[in-house]
């Protein structure tokens, strides 16, 4: 058996950007500016480098960046008075709150509250009602950036086998969402699953979202399957003071030995969220002034 093709998303997100910024770059010559607010509440480390990350990726792009950061232990009234204001604002096309949420903040409160026309990151619940009864909708990114690496390698999905493994909000539910309506037979996988490993191995597609380091085995997935690994998991530091391992729900160097293909971390789904994130500020801003949203 020859090793697994990588699938290189870093790369594939690049080509994405660029083809967002041409957009973008149209858009002005009409006089029009995508606009992104990113809301930051508190100083978890990760949340703060995806925010830089994400503000940096849209001014690169073209778009204007709205960077509103917060402290730890601001009150949901307050948050909810900011998402009130970025509602009204028209240069702001879309919305993005940043997840995890402290405590104190009910995260679906927050989420229900921005106008799900700059619903950004597609988590509100009429975004996911229309993803699920197959209306336009603003997808979540980052099982959008999943669905366009499997349709770039595998071209059309149809009755193909998917196995998502994982029932989040934000990535196992719309990820089966997306997989039905692109027509493959869709099961969804969690803890309580029985028999975890034989599910799995029915896969044509095996998305792993579940957040445990190194999960999935190489003997639980179908020769040849295509494998996408969402999670992202730091491991302890192997020295004091030194920086943990990043891997994926995927045990990587075991199953590229048994699948066809394989995302990895870093570098396979995570460059992709921030670029589906782009494209759908992009989709915003067209559907805001009664443009067509180009298909990218
Ligand atoms: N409001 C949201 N909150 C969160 C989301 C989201 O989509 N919307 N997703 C994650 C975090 N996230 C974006 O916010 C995100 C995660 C990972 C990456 C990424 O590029 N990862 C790199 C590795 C980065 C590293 O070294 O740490 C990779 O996989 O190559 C981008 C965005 C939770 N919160």
């Amino acid at each position: 058996m020859t090793a697994a093709e990588v699938i290189d998303g870093k790369a594939f997100a690049a080509r994405l950007r660029a083809k967002v910024a041409d957009q973008v770059a149209q858009l002005a010559l009409e006089g029009l500016q995508p606009g992104l607010a990113v809301v930051l509440v508190g100083h978890n480390p990760a949340s703060e480098i995806y925010v830089r990350n994400k503000a940096r990726q849209t001014l690169e792009v073209g778009m204007r960046s709205f960077e509103h950061r917060l402290d730890a232990e601001t009150r949901q009234d307050d948050l909810l008075a900011l998402v009130e204001r970025l509602n009204r604002d028209p240069a702001v096309h879309g919305i993005l709150v940043q997840l995890p949420l402290p405590a104190q903040i009910d995260a679906a409160a927050v989420i229900n509250a921005i106008d799900p026309a700059k619903d950004v990151d597609g988590f509100h619940v009429i975004n996911a009602g229309r993803l699920a009864t197959g209306q336009d909708a603003l997808v979540p990114c980052t099982p959008l950036g999943c669905l366009m690496l499997l349709q770039d390698r595998l071209g059309d999905l149809s009755g193909l086998r998917a196995v998502v493994l994982g029932r989040s909000n934000i990535v196992g539910k719309p990820m089966a969402q997306l997989l039905l309506g692109a027509n493959c037979t869709v099961t969804v996988a969690h803890s309580r699953t029985r028999d975890l490993p034989a599910v799995c191995r029915e896969a044509d597609i095996l998305i792993a979202a579940v957040g445990r380091a190194r999960m999935v085995a190489a003997d639980w997935v179908k020769p040849g399957a295509t494998v996408i690994d969402v999670g992202i998991n730091r491991l302890e530091p192997e020295t004091p003071g030194g920086k943990g391992k990043l891997v994926g729900d995927v045990d990587f160097e075991a199953v590229k030995e048994a699948a066809g293909a394989i995302t990895p971390v870093p570098g396979g789904v995570g460059p992709m969220t921030i670029a589906c994130l782009l494209a759908n500020t992009l989709t915003a801003a067209c559907r805001a002034t009664g443009r067509t949203a180009p298909r990218l």
